[in-house]
């Protein structure tokens, strides 16, 4: 894999950050008691039991972690760690027009004369995007409140391309988890593999064997980022994140007055290229800019949703 890919000029709206949408990234972590979405569009309550002699709710299994060193090259065993991260605020530019196209996600209608003029737009350049392919990451704020206007968070993911159509000037592709394949031992399993089966009279194709994961547990394959289908999420202060395994994200991108102490548990196992592999966006010879998040605020500095659920249209 290259440490650099060319990019077109994409420019991406901002998305509210719920389990439904977030999905096949990751899952989102939060009380839903608090959940600010319709009912109609809240997923299931995740079980609960009551701890702490009553005096709690415990909700059971709110995200999930992998831990896939063992299929790892170097074979070094992972431990659980817990960082700190303290994110400062990012750099925006002042927005310009461009002929940058939109991204083909959400049902945002691009065009860059819509902003309303009571909002502010400001633009967030994606420089890098990075994964950690054998194990998930969960970002939790920490003394961020639900309704803090002045410093927010962006999620920011991109599904993987298939390995096909990942060959650039192909390096040594970085390590990812590929799964022993088992021989097959006997002309039994030979032919029991093929449909329809000469043993039964079942037509149909094998189930996969990923249908009964979570989305976000699905394996993302070794490809480069889908740079087209790149998606930005604004999180409320009382969100929690985890990038499923070998997700393409941006490092974390903090809007507002001031930092964001994050604690980020993963596994690690301390080999560099195993823990986290990065690649840099460059603007093609032709694309005025690269990928690049519009940053719509109100005028309390607010960052408005601008695809997806809950979208605050310009004109409507
Ligand atoms: N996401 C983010 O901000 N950073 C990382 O994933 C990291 O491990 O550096």
């Amino acid at each position: 894999m290259p440490t650099s890919m060319p990019c077109p000029s994409i420019r991406i709206p901002i998305e509210l950050l719920t389990q439904s949408s977030f999905s096949q990234f990751g899952t989102v972590i939060e009380n839903p008691a608090h959940s600010t979405l319709p009912p109609s569009q809240r997923l299931p309550i995740p079980d609960a039991v009551s701890a702490n002699q009553g005096s709690a709710t415990k909700y059971l299994d709110v995200t999930h972690m992998s831990n896939l060193y063992n299929l790892a090259p170097s074979k070094k065993p992972a431990k659980a760690v817990m960082n700190m991260f303290v994110c400062a605020p990012r750099d925006l530019r002042p927005h310009e027009p461009s002929e940058s196209m939109p991204s083909s996600w959400g049902d945002f209608d691009f065009d860059d004369e819509d902003a309303d003029d009571s909002s502010n737009r400001q633009l967030f350049d994606i420089q890098i995007l990075e994964r950690h392919p054998f194990t998930t990451q969960t970002f939790i704020p920490l003394g961020l409140s639900q309704s803090d206007n002045h410093t927010q968070y962006l999620v920011i993911v991109a599904p993987t391309l298939p390995a096909s159509a990942s060959r650039l000037r192909t390096d040594r592709p970085p390590p990812y988890p590929t799964p022993a394949i088992k021989k097959s031992k006997s002309l039994r399993d030979i032919f029991a593999r093929a449909r329809p089966s000469p043993f039964t009279n079942e037509a149909a194709p094998p189930p996969s064997q990923f249908t009964k994961l979570h989305p976000s547990q699905r394996p993302k394959g070794p490809g480069l980022p889908d740079l087209k289908n790149l998606r930005a999420f604004v999180a409320t202060g009382n969100q929690a994140v985890t990038y499923g395994a070998g997700t393409w994200h941006a490092p974390m991108a903090v809007i507002g007055d001031r930092p964001i102490d994050f604690v980020v548990v993963q596994f690690a196992n301390a080999v560099g290229i195993e823990d986290c592999q990065e690649i840099s966006l460059k603007a093609d010879r032709n694309a005025d800019e690269g990928v690049v998040v519009m940053v719509d605020s109100d005028a309390s500095g607010k960052v408005l949703v601008k695809a997806g659920i809950g979208a605050v249209r310009a004109k409507l």
